[in-house]
């Protein structure tokens, strides 16, 4: 690093200040032609569509530059043949010089040496520069100064792994204290992750990465670089994000704005089934069975199950007028032609209708000409009676095709044809389809002969009964909304279902609650209901719902406006009001628009909108049939999966790429794989202790390489097991004393602002070891739903995946290993959470690959190196101290602050 002088910032200040100026001025005029394009009224649909298409733009232009305010320029680099670049958020360009360009996007190819120039490789970069700012003055500048055949500031000679770009304003990054939400890495990009970022690959690309390694942050830059780079194509389809976890999702929703992106989708694996709430957790033996891929057949085998032949030769319909007899060889017929037809389920229904009703209505025709002939012959010659054999087929000949069309019609309408039908090929939901299935061992052994008896008993489960579901309540309003009215007319005016589909589909006011298990869903049946979906068809009841419910609102708005125009001269007959002109209906559909919803509110809604990107991050807690339902999001597999198979956690998840992609043939290009190896959270000192949990895992893994120690040893403190709550009570108290911003033992320890804590326990502890957190820190917060900013949590490991916390202290750790059959990658996962301070409460015998850990009465920091004032500064991983997180006790002013010693 070169020094730097006072010069040097003004000089720094003066030109980011220009930029600035520049983004002012460009935010002005944007917003000058936001008011001017929503002042316009068009009545024409193409007008109106360009003005919205053009007030989008303008608002997506607007989040842009409000997103570059903070850190607007971040970087500078000077080249070989004199040439300067300034590097930022967003690109501004000097529009009198020719649009020279002032500051490059990130983003651009021409951006890339910032993050890519090495020692090794300069890229013809003579000098880097990394500008530090605060609001919109320049706190600091940091040089890298590449000589001809130089090696990268800060790199041990013979060392090839990472080679750090800008070490200084990375270590401030990571030495922050955290603040429940992930921040983007845009200044400090290391050059392996540069590399995923702005991968040209066009199919999958899985990213395996040790913990900390980045992987969160590379894939959420890896979309925002492929939204600018595609822009067109992405911003119509849409980039979908999948993240484990709801308390996730919030962690990182900060990333992609603050980057300008706002177009992108996020969501868990069960909320791209709409329409299903998951109400309670699986037991994990049975979301290891529901995850299996295998189970993709059941439920294939379930529908088909579904289209049945009578169980007699014939089977009997009793109209109010007359018996009809149903041949199975009719059905068996009509069945082939519906299943030859190649259509889903409910949309072959219509084939398998239609055969069986000209059949029936043969029947009746044949019926109707011989009692014709019957009666003639016997009018002629009573005597004939007992001569006469039943009437023969021409007798349809009596009815002309009128005769006959009003016939199948009459047949469609009658409720016991209807009966028979619902019977033979029912109308199916996936909904019920899954939850009568779990429902009926019978159903389920016809549909799942290779499961063995003990995994169909896992699989049973009971419908519910008489337990509204609030998920339903839009069938209540669909129904109330479709009801004929006094008037006799229906509502709003949305076709009820069946109204054209005659008998092929039943009314909603005939609709019960829709069939779901006892208990409600789980997170492992959402894949089974989009596999039933899939072959199913589409049951557009939830869409037709919504349209439903905003035409009402709509309609109740305008009704809202004709009374205001009509209130104050409703009594005068002679004059004519707005009501004469218009109804209420009619003003709706005058004012009805264009589908105004984003692409994340429209994708979200709808279950078949296929992305034109899919990031996966955790992926490895996907289960197969999971990924059977992401990869349907993505038929062109421009997909980016990033994991971590040591971090897996769900019993149905994996431990393995390869086998993940085994099913899906690639796309055009086949899938390519890369490697992080570099830890940016987790010190060196905590990870010794991780590694010695890596090793015991299977397969086994390398662990990463820390990027820094912060000179802190995690330490252990057994406790009595009947004491856990109490004394993890009193270890947040006296660690919250030490969370501060500043380096460890810093005089500014109290916990105000200056991080956050994390208590991880078991799952089946959770309520418990709350419970004990709340009776000294009552604002701690808990769960899945708790707030990540809050400062101290206590969160089962699942619900920590992907997260950090300051300090993070790990109650129980022995049931945590044996509670789960991948208990060893839960701790593992616990381990590395933290991003400074670690403790561990046990209540037996430290388990074996704990052994590391210092004993909490132990000094808690390590010596300062020699010449080094300050004792405990965090700062880089050297290869030379092996010992990290096992160096021998120093004595310390932090020490005391130990726990429970
Ligand atoms: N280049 C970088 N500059 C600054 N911070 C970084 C950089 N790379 C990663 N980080 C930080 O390191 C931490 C870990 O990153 P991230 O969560 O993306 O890792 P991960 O590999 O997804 O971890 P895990 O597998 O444990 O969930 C985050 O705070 C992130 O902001």
């Amino acid at each position: 690093m070169a020094g730097l002088s006072i010069e040097d910032i003004g000089s720094e200040q003066a030109y980011v200040s220009a930029l600035y100026d520049r983004l002012d001025e460009l935010r002005r005029r944007t917003t000058t032609r936001l008011r001017g394009v929503l002042r316009q009224h068009e009545s024409l649909p193409r007008a109106r569509f360009e003005r919205d298409a053009a007030s989008a733009d303008c608002a997506a232009t607007l989040a842009r530059i409000r997103a570059a305010e903070n850190g607007l320029c971040f970087g500078r680099l000077d080249f070989d043949d004199g040439e300067r670049r300034y590097i930022g958020r967003l690109g501004i360009f000097d529009e009198a010089a020719d649009y020279e360009p002032l500051l490059i996007d990130w983003r651009t190819p021409a951006a890339r040496p910032f993050y890519a120039a090495t020692g090794a490789v300069r890229l013809g970069v003579r000098r880097r520069r990394h500008i530090a700012t605060r609001r919109r003055d320049v706190t600091g500048l940091e040089d890298d100064v590449f000589e001809t055949g130089s090696r990268a500031p800060g790199a041990a000679p013979g060392s090839t792994p990472a080679e750090l770009v800008g070490e200084p304003a990375l270590f401030a990054t990571l030495n922050a204290a955290r603040t429940g939400r992930m921040s983007d890495i845009v200044a400090t990009i290391q050059t392996e992750q540069d590399r995923i970022i702005r991968s040209d690959h066009r199919g999958v690309l899985v990213v395996q990465g040790g913990p900390g390694t980045g992987k969160t942050a590379v894939a959420l830059h890896r979309a925002a670089y492929l939204l600018y780079t595609h822009r067109d194509r992405l911003a119509r389809s849409g980039v979908l994000v999948v993240g484990p976890h709801q308390a996730f999702l919030r962690y990182i929703e900060n990333v992609l704005p603050s980057l300008g992106e706002t177009s992108v989708v996020s969501a868990t694996v069960e909320v791209l089934y709409p329409g299903v709430t998951v109400r309670r957790a699986e037991e994990p033996a049975v979301a290891e069975l529901k995850g299996r891929a295998g189970l993709a057949d059941v439920i294939a085998a379930a529908v088909r199950d579904r289209q049945r032949l009578p169980v007699g030769q014939t089977f009997e319909i009793h109209t109010e007028e007359r018996l009809l007899l149903l041949e199975r060889s009719t059905c068996a017929r009509a069945r082939a032609l519906a299943r030859e037809s190649g259509e889903l389920h409910n949309d072959a229904r219509a084939i398998f209708v239609r055969a069986v009703i000209d059949a029936l209505a043969r029947q009746v025709a044949d019926g109707y000409a011989a009692e014709t002939i019957t009666a003639q012959v016997l009018e002629a010659d009573p005597a004939a009676f007992d001569l006469l054999a039943p009437a023969g087929s021409g007798g349809t000949s009596l009815l002309d095709d009128d005769d006959l069309a009003q016939l199948r019609q009459e047949l469609r309408a009658d409720p016991a044809v209807q009966a028979a039908l619902a019977e033979l090929w029912p109308i199916l939901s996936p909904d019920q389809l899954v939850a009568e299935l779990y429902a009926d061992p019978g159903t389920l052994a016809a549909a799942a002969p290779r499961l063995t008896a003990a995994e169909r008993r896992l699989l049973h489960r009971p419908l519910a009964e008489d337990d509204p579901d609030p998920d339903d309540d839009w069938l209540r309003e669909l129904r109330a909304a479709t009801a004929p009215t006094a008037a006799g007319d229906t509502g709003a005016g949305v076709g009820a279902a069946g109204e054209t589909a005659g008998a092929d589909a039943p009314a909603p006011d005939g609709a019960r609650p829709r069939p779901r298990p006892m208990g409600g869903w789980t997170a492992a049946d959402i894949p089974l209901l989009d596999e039933a979906a899939e072959l199913l068809g589409d049951d557009d009841q939830a869409a037709r719902a919504a349209a439903l419910r905003e035409r009402v609102a709509r309609v109740a708005y305008a009704q809202g406006v004709l009374d205001i125009l009509s209130r104050d001269i409703e009594d005068d007959p002679e004059i004519m009001m707005a009501t004469d002109l218009i109804d209420a209906t009619r003003l709706a559909d005058r004012h009805e628009d264009a589908d105004l919803r984003t692409v994340a509110e429209r994708a979200l809604a709808d279950r078949t909108w296929t992305f034109g990107h899919v990031v996966v991050d955790e992926a490895q807690e996907l289960s197969e049939m999971a990924w059977r339902m992401v990869m349907r999001r993505c038929p062109t597999r421009s997909m980016t999966i990033v994991g971590d198979v040591a971090q897996t956690s769900d019993p149905a998840g994996t431990t393995s790429w390869e086998r993940v992609l085994a099913p899906y043939p690639a796309v055009g290009a086949p899938a390519r794989r890369e490697t992080l190896t570099v830890n940016y959270r987790t010190p060196a000192e905590i990870m010794a202790v991780a590694a010695d949990v890596l090793a015991t895992l299977r397969p086994p893994q390398q662990p990463p390489r820390s990027v820094r120690e912060v000179g802190e040893r995690p330490w252990r403190l057994r406790v009595d097991a009947a004491d856990l709550g109490a004394q993890v009570g009193q270890a947040v108290l006296a660690e919250l004393a030490r969370l501060a911003p500043g380096p460890v033992g810093s005089p500014t320890a109290g916990g105000s602002g200056g991080g956050r804590l994390a208590v991880l326990v078991p799952a089946g502890r959770i309520a418990e070891l709350t419970a004990a957190v709340r009776a000294v820190v009552p604002t701690a917060e808990s769960g899945p739903g708790a707030a990540l900013t809050a400062t101290v949590v206590v969160l089962g490991v699942r619900e920590a995946k992907g997260l950090e916390f300051d300090t993070v202290l790990i109650a129980d750790p022995d049931t945590l290993l044996t509670e789960s059959a991948r208990g060893a990658h839960d701790l593992y996962v616990a381990l590395t959470r933290s991003t400074r301070t670690l403790g561990v409460l046990h209540t037996a015998d430290v388990p074996p690959m704990l052994a590391r850990l210092s004993p909490a009465d132990a000094p808690r920091t390590r010596p300062a190196p020699p010449g080094d004032a300050s004792a405990a500064a965090p700062g880089p991983t050297t290869d030379s101290d092996p010992a990290a997180g096992t160096a021998p006790a120093s004595t310390s002013p932090t020490a005391s602050s130990a726990p429970g010693t």
